[in-house]
This record gives structure tokens, C-alpha cells and sequence, in this order.
């Protein structure tokens, strides 16, 4: 050691050799981890760029950036339908890799019975108490069985009539301040204040008001600023600084801790609600006491159902709106379809959306074209290894089908990148011959962890768009042009605003 102080000649202070020291083994540990990567790892034969494959920082200032989803897309096109993006971690287009990696795993013992989601970007935040998005196997199939029946086609009846008064609202304001047509709207957030004040009755009995104020509620900026500060902490936690991300959260926490309070306090509310509600959330309430469920186990529920619920089907109303304003040819033949379809508004319900075939073609394809998750469903492959759409995947690996890339890939789809609602209209057979893979569509995922709210985001996607095109004429503002090309994607999208022009319908 003191011959390599000489040759260094750093002086003689032992504080000054032993920095070097410790700096020298920092180095030479990270020169002999990018070489394990890149040479000897059980993942270095899979295809993708050299960098991504040594090393988790590049993967981690992408995402943070909000930028990772659509550059690995870019690596799908180049690489094939398999690309390592990270030293441990797979992207895949290929659409088996939907079954294989998020469905019932066949013949597994229970512990295994599914891909168990990677906590590095579900538990970022150690001390927030699971919910059904991030609980284990057990916990999650409990909290599935006991909200299942709030999303029943029998619940969503009972529902009906909430959501419509609010739907109601929105067409009201609407016709308030469109200016028969002079005043350009912001309809991307006009959706999502009808999401949150819906499914803000349906989780807490009360609604945020936000049509009611033509305004933002505070929790739901909270939201779209934490969307953004989640990914950076995601982006920490992935390349090994979790520990300080941890202490980030305490430090900024002044915003966590109001957002929280106001969760518990509506969840407060709704618990001293002494008759039964058939909402989303009575399932859990009920079985509070036979399961112990703590307050606060109750409360990152309802701020997930919430979240879920709101963000995602206000994303996919502003992606179609955005995309039928920019094909008006497409546009015109929805037009047609919705307003033939009724003798008067008060005929659209969710059982009368059904027969508006076109228009859930357009949200298939918005939803394709615009996915509200772009990426970040990861899954860690269990002990044994996993076959995935026909690669030998070690044990330990993150897996994952990134949407953008699936639904962006020549190898799916008869030109992936254009508007073309018809292709949701053919059967599966005439489809594939014409070039496209139906079931690489999958924006609400398979298997035990997909979307339980489904159907309830079909019925208020539906019923919204029918109620604005049988009311409105619409115009895309000049400024909201390349709406979707300006976004950033944080595995949500940062949305920015979509100024339409609505003129009411004569009749
Ligand atoms: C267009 C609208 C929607 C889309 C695209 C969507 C998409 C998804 C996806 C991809 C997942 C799977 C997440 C994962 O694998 O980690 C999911 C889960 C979930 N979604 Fe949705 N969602 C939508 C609307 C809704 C609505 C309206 C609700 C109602 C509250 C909801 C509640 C949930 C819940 C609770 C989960 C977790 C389910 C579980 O882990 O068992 N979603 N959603």
C-alpha cells in the first residue's frame, strides 16, 4: 500500500491516502460491475445499446425525465421485439409476453401463482401502508375479493345515477362557458374534474367540486406535482440510493403530509356515514373490524382508488378528443353515429352507449395510440426462471411490457403510428391478415392484478364522449396542435392543456 501512495504521490496524510484508497476501490468495483454486465451476466446475449446493458444510470435519468417510454421504443425498433434496458431488466413487444409475464401462473405452488410486482417501483415509500396496487399476493386478493362488488355490473346500476348528475353538470358548465363557440376551453381539464368529482362520491360519498368551482382542488395539483417527484424517486431507488429517498420524503414532505390529512379526513367522513353506500369503497368498510384493517391501510386505499380512477379515463377522454380533432374525417362519422342514434340527450345512459359501436372503436384506438399507463407494470421473475414469449428469463430479472412500445411496434400493427379507429372493428382473423395483433392491446392489463375498474371506466368514457358529441361541434385550438409530440410520460403523462372550441348543436 505505501508503494502505491509513493507512486501516486498523493503526500503523506493519512486521511489523503485513505480517500484515495476508498475512491480507487469505488472505481475499480464500478469498472469490474459494468464488465460483469456487459460480459458475464445471465442477461449480456439479450440485444440493446451497450450503455443501458452496463449500467442502471442510464435507464434511471431517462425516466426521470420523463422520457424513458418513448426511448425504448425507439430501442424496440431497432432491436427486435426482447431489449434489455437496464442491466437486470427486460422490455418486451412481443404480445405473449402479456400472459406470460402478468397472467395466473399454471401450475405454480400459491407463493409463486403470479409475477409479484418489483417493489423498487411500487414500494418506493417504505412507510406508506400497502394497498391493492402494491400488497403481496395474499393481502391483494383479499382487498380484490372485498372491493369486487363495487365494481359489479349490480352496483354500477345503482351507481347510475350519481355519475349522470355529474356528466349533467359538466354539459351544463360546458354550454355556460363555451361562447357558442368564441371562447376556447380547456376540455383536458374539464374531463378531469368530472373523473375526480365522480369518482370522488364513489370512494368518499363526497365529490371535490371541482365542477361546481370550475377549478382545481388542491389534492388533485398535490397529484400531478407527486406523479413527477414519483418518478424521480423510482429513478433514485433504481440505481441503489433508496435509503435516501426515504429521507427526501421526510424532508419535502410538507406536501405528502397535507395530501394525507385530507385523504383521512374524507376517509373520516365517510366511515361516520351510517347508511350502506353501494360505492367502491363499502367492501373494505365492512370488513374493517373481521380484518383488523387499520385507519391507515384504509386510507392509502382510497387515495390509490382514487388516483386510479380518475386520472387514467380523463386521460383517455382528452387522447380521443385530441385525435378525433385532428382526423376530421373520423370525427364527422362519429358525429353521425351518436347523433342518429338518439331521439334526445335524455336517451344516453350506459346501457344506450352500447350500441355506439364506432366510438368504442375510437377509444380502442385512442387508448392504443395514447395509452394512460405508458410503462412501469415491472415484474420480478420468481426462483427457477420464467419463459417469456419464448426467451429463457433467469430468476430475478425485471420483466415488462411497456404500452407505448407495444402499441407503437410494426411487428402489431398495419402503421402503428396512425388513427385508424376501423382496425378495432374487424374480427380478430381479418385483423391479423391485415396486420394487426388485436390482443397487443391490452390498456387495462390481464391477469390477477389488472383493472378492476374496467367496465366503470368504459361506461363514463362512453357515456362523457356521446354527451359532448351530441351537444358540441368541436375545433382544435392552434396552439394545441402536436398535443400528444409536447407531452413528457412519466409512466402517467404529464398533461398539458387542450384548448378546443365547442359550438353548440342546433336542433
Ligand atoms: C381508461 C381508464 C383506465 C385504464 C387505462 C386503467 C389501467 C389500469 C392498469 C394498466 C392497471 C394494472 C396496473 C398494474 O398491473 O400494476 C390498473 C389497475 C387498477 N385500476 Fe385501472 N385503469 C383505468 C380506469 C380505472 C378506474 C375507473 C378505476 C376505478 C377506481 C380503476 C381502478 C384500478 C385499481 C383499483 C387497480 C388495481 C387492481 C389490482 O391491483 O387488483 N382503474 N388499471
Amino acid at each position: 500500500m505505501a508503494q502505491l501512495f509513493e507512486k501516486l504521490d498523493v503526500g503523506t496524510s493519512a486521511i489523503t491516502k485513505y480517500a484515495v484508497l476508498i475512491v480507487g476501490l469505488i472505481v475499480a468495483y464500478e469498472a469490474s460491475t459494468l464488465i460483469y454486465n456487459l460480459y458475464f451476466h445471465p442477461l449480456h446475449k439479450f440485444p440493446g445499446p451497450k450503455l443501458y446493458g452496463a449500467s442502471r444510470i442510464p435507464w434511471a435519468i431517462r425516466h426521470a425525465t420523463g422520457s424513458q417510454a418513448f426511448l425504448t421504443q425507439k430501442l424496440h425498433d431497432k432491436y427486435g421485439p426482447v431489449v434489455r434496458i437496464g442491466p437486470g431488466h427486460l422490455s418486451f413487444t412481443d404480445p405473449r409476453a402479456w400472459k406470460d409475464i402478468y397472467g395466473h401462473r399454471v401450475g405454480a405452488d400459491s407463493s409463486s401463482a403470479e409475477m409479484s410486482k418489483a417493489t423498487t417501483f411500487t414500494r418506493v415509500l417504505r412507510h406508506v401502508p400497502p394497498s391493492i396496487v402494491n400488497a403481496d399476493r395474499e393481502e391483494h386478493s383479499r382487498y380484490r375479493r372485498a372491493l369486487s362488488h363495487g365494481f359489479s355490473s349490480d352496483a354500477m346500476r345503482q351507481q347510475e345515477p350519481m355519475i349522470t348528475k355529474y356528466i349533467d353538470l359538466l354539459l351544463q358548465r360546458l354550454h355556460q362557458e363555451c361562447d357558442e363557440g368564441k371562447a376556447k376551453l380547456n376540455v383536458e381539464a374539464w374531463y378531469n374534474w368530472t373523473t375526480f368529482d365522480i369518482v370522488g362520491n364513489l370512494v368518499f360519498g363526497q365529490s371535490f367540486h371541482c365542477l361546481e368551482n370550475v377549478n382545481y382542488h388542491p389534492w388533485i395539483e398535490f397529484i400531478f406535482r407527486s406523479i413527477r417527484f414519483g418518478s424521480i424517486m423510482v429513478a433514485l431507488t433504481y440505481v441503489g440510493l433508496g435509503d435516501l429517498v426515504q429521507i427526501m420524503a421526510k424532508m419535502g414532505g410538507n406536501a405528502v403530509i397535507r395530501v394525507r390529512k385530507y385523504t383521512d379526513d374524507m376517509v373520516k367522513k365517510r366511515l361516520a356515514m351510517d347508511k350502506e353506500r353501494d360505492d367502491l369503497f363499502e367492501g373494505l368498510v365492512k370488513r374493517r373490524e373481521e380484518w383488523n384493517l387499520s385507519f391507515e391501510k384504509l386510507s392509502s386505499n382510497a387515495f390509490i382508488l382514487v388516483l386510479a380512477g380518475s386520472e387514467t379515463t380523463a386521460t383517455t377522454l382528452a387522447g380521443a378528443t385530441y385525435l378525433l380533432l385532428t382526423h376530421p374525417e373520423i370525427l364527422a362519422k362519429l358525429n353521425q353515429e351518436v347523433r342518429s342514434a338518439f331521439d334526445s340527450v335524455d336517451d344516453i345512459n350506459i346501457s344506450s352507449v352500447n350500441k355506439l359501436t364506432y366510438m368504442l372503436a375510437i377509444l380502442n384506438e385512442a387508448l392504443r395510440l395514447y395509452p394512460p399507463v405508458t410503462s412501469g407494470l415491472v415484474r420480478v421473475v420468481p426462483l427457477g426462471g420464467e419463459q417469456v414469449a419464448g426467451h429463457f428469463v433467469p430468476a430475478g430479472t425485471y420483466v415488462e411490457v411497456q404500452q407505448w412500445s407495444m402499441n407503437h411496434s410494426k411487428e402489431n400493427w398495419k402503421d402503428p403510428w396512425a388513427f385508424n379507429p376501423q382496425r378495432f372493428l374487424a374480427t380478430p382473423e381479418e385483423a391479423l391478415k391485415a396486420g394487426n395483433k388485436l390482443e397487443a392491446l391490452q390498456a387495462f392489463n390481464v391477469g390477477p392484478r389488472n383493472c378492476i375498474g374496467r367496465n366503470l371506466a368504459y361506461a363514463e368514457m362512453r357515456m362523457i364522449l356521446a354527451r359532448i358529441v351530441y351537444d358540441f361541434d368541436m375545433k382544435l385550438s392552434d396552439e394545441s396542435q402536436k398535443w400528444i409530440e409536447r407531452q413528457r410520460a412519466f409512466a402517467l403523462w404529464d398533461r398539458i392543456p387542450l384548448h378546443v372550441y365547442l359550438t353548440p348543436v342546433k336542433r
